[in-house]
């Protein structure tokens, strides 16, 4: 059976009266993309927030691995394995993209290992922020300076800081945001290379990747789940059609 490397149950987020995220439980398997998809203010934003932490829910609960990591700090669940990317970006525009990767491999090193000596903890952060490079594709672009490189590189810049924390989960929040066609291309196949070793839930609206890329998508609207399932299974849902998909994928 798939490892189930993220959980959550019943969780419930309210701001005031508005139940942004309504009773939502969802899996996140190893090997796995799981898109979440949904008009604007669906909730799927606020739903990313509670499994990262950022926001605590005001019901429910999230495992990550075994651990119950509900309402602990973003800081403490990234210790756990859990990378996230924001829509906006968190790249320092003067440094190179080496300087950004490593810097983010850094403020995620264990506490455990901070008795090692300097230069074993060096080696152990390069070696670990060139994995992430190569894993984003950017090798290419080690020694540029993050704020000349194109769009597109800046995302795929997002996901090497993002792997540089040795992540198990990732959640991507529109790693496709402002692509032309070939940079959307370039991000799909890095994401399906990429979930061979993670389980990725990604939050995007370009529904050509969307259903090339996932394994399951859950619906929202509303805050709510109104449908969950494979690509094939959520194409021919009634429901979905009429809340959002339209007649395009059908
Ligand atoms: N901090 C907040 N305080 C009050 N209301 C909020 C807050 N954050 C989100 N909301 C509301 O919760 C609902 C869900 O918002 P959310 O941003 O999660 O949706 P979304 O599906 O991510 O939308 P989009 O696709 O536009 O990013 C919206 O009605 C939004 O106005």
């Amino acid at each position: 059976m798939t490892e189930v490397l993220l959980s959550a149950k019943n969780l419930t987020k309210r701001f005031g009266g508005l139940a942004a995220v309504n009773d939502v439980s969802i899996d996140l398997l190893r090997n796995h993309i799981h898109a979440v998809i949904g008009p604007n203010g669906a909730g799927k934003s606020t739903l990313t927030n509670l499994l990262s932490g950022d926001l605590p829910p005001s019901s429910g609960s999230v495992t990550l691995g075994k651990l119950d990591v509900t309402g602990w700090t973003p800081e403490k669940i990234s210790g756990q394995g859990l990378g996230r990317s924001y829509q906006k970006t968190n790249i320092f525009l003067p440094f190179s993209v080496w300087e950004n990767v490593r810097l983010a491999g850094q403020s995620r090193q264990p506490f455990a290992m901070r008795w090692l000596n300097r230069a074993r903890q060096f080696a152990s952060i390069n070696e670990r922020a060139e994995k992430a490079l190569e894993l984003a594709g950017l090798t290419y672009r080690k020694d540029s300076i993050a704020g000349t490189i194109s769009h597109g590189e800046q995302r795929q810049l997002e996901i090497a800081m993002t792997l540089a924390t040795e992540p198990q989960v990732l959640l991507l929040d529109e790693p496709l945001a402002g692509m032309g066609t070939a940079e959307a291309e370039r991000m799909v196949a890095l994401l399906q290379n990429i979930k061979k070793n993670h389980g990725i839930l990604l939050v995007e609206h370009d529904m050509d990747a969307v259903f090339t890329l996932a394994d399951r998508l859950t619906v929202m609207v509303n805050g709510q789940v109104i449908a969950s399932g494979t690509p094939a299974e959520i194409r021919a849902d009634a429901g979905v059609q009429a809340a959002y998909l339209g007649e395009e994928h059908a």
